[in-house]
């Protein structure tokens, strides 16, 4: 038989996707004894041994279920990650990781990121002394300059970033910190892209998390977190992390996560496409709209190099609360909601919805304006809803231009 007929085959990434492997390259496997189609969920605490000495894969759910190892497998497959580990939130992931950084070390984290992972980054600043150091991190020059040799222990990047969709060139700040702190971890949040669009750990990432409540599951019905690593060294310090503070994905939000991820393609190319058209409709209505899809967008060539697609979380500003508030306030089709990464369509205002923790000083001083609202793009019809944000445009008192076909 032909020799490359056995090797392990390389798909395209919707087939990878939704085909499952379940092994990793330390020949770690799940397995089923009923082949089931479906992973079946192992909706247990403990697992019986066969000695008094273990003998088990399984002991404890806490320190491994096989829904979860499935789950892990799969995850660390679509990442390209050495290993990959769910825990139960976007924010537990990223606490799990900052656990690697020790009392007097420094993290360089975004200016303009998720306002749950600036109130972490705080609490570890004022009780935990690490202290983090925001700065621009579209400016390569401004990220070198607060490396520290010694001190720095982990770069943080959100890209895009949340809520300004400002695109962080993984690549460049890695190789810089490479030479001037090989020991820092660089650390990416890529929730709004997904695997699907942006694997970062091919990009110098080690570390890789995600908020699961997300793209990856879809649909608004779990929180999770993931986080995939480049080595099986820091894999064994997460896990060990994980089990000691009993962090791990339940069982069930395992097999739900499983469910959605195999869908992510599918709708990740509907929204991306929908989000496109609604970019070009508040573009053609004069906003200035922070989309990585639109030529205009200031790292449009970085962000394209990254990723494979621009995504479908957008934002833009109207120069007027007031006008913000009603927009918002008038929409039937989008929902007035936290998250993103779901099928429905959602609308907010980040400053006081999922940035209102960080104090509204701060937020001036990095240019998050209050008038700022997020769309978090859906599967639907996007004359719908393109009509429904026309129709809550002039509800609101704007005039509407003629949409150019
Ligand atoms: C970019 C980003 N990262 C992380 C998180 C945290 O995820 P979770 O809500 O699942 O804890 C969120 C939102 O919550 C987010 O928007
Ligand atoms: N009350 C929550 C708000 C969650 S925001 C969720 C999501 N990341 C988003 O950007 O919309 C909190 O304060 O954490």
């Amino acid at each position: 038989m032909n020799p490359s007929f056995l090797a392990p085959k390389k798909y395209k990434p919707a087939t990878e996707i939704v085909h499952m492997d379940c092994v990793n390259s330390g020949g770690e496997s799940v397995s089923d004894p009923y082949n089931s189609s479906s992973v079946p969920i192992y909706q247990t605490a403990t697992f019986k041994q066969t000695s008094s000495a273990g003998g088990g894969q399984y002991d404890y759910t806490r320190s491994g279920n096989p829904t979860r190892s499935a789950l892990e497998l799969h995850i660390a497959k679509i990442m390209h990650a050495e290993r990959a580990y769910s825990v139960t939130s976007g924010m537990s992931a990223l606490d799990v990781i900052l656990r690697l950084v020790s009392s007097g070390e420094e993290i360089v984290a975004g200016n303009d990121l998720y306002g749950g992972t600036n109130r972490l980054l705080t609490y570890l600043s004022n009780f935990s002394n690490i202290k983090t150091h925001n700065v621009d991190t579209t400016d390569v020059a401004a990220v070198e300059a607060k490396l520290d040799p010694v001190k720095t222990k982990a770069v943080l990047l959100e890209t895009p970033t949340n809520p300004k969709i400002k695109i962080a060139d993984i690549k460049a700040i890695a190789e810089i910190c490479s030479v001037k702190c090989p020991n820092a971890l660089i650390i990416v949040d890529n929730t709004m892209m997904s695997p699907y669009l942006q694997k970062t750990l091919d990009l110098g990432a080690h570390i890789e998390y995600h908020s699961g409540t997300k793209y990856l599951s879809g649909h608004h019905d779990l929180m999770a977190g993931v986080i995939g690593v480049k080595t099986k060294e820091l894999g064994d310090k997460i896990y060990h992390v994980i089990n000691a503070t009993g962090c791990g994905l339940s069982p069930f939000d395992s097999w739900l996560l499983l469910r959605g991820v195999k869908t992510l393609s599918v709708r990740m190319d509907k929204q991306q496409a929908n989000a496109i058209q609604v970019a070009n409709f508040l573009v053609e209505n004069g906003f200035e709209v922070h989309y990585p899809g639109l030529k205009t967008h200031p790292q449009y060539d970085i962000h394209k190099k990254l990723a494979s697609g621009p995504g479908a979380v957008l934002s833009f500003e109207t120069g007027d609360i007031g006008l913000s508030e009603r927009i918002v306030e008038s929409t039937k089709l989008w929902a007035i909601s936290v998250s993103f990464g779901c099928v429905n369509s959602l609308i907010s205002m980040p400053c006081r919805m999922s940035h209102a923790s960080i104090p509204e000083s701060v937020r001036a001083e990095r240019n998050l304006k209050e008038d700022l609202i997020r769309l978090c793009v859906g599967i639907e019809d996007p004359e719908d809803l393109i009509q429904d944000l026309a129709d809550a445009l002039t509800f609101a008192g704007f005039e509407v231009k003629t949409k150019s076909e």
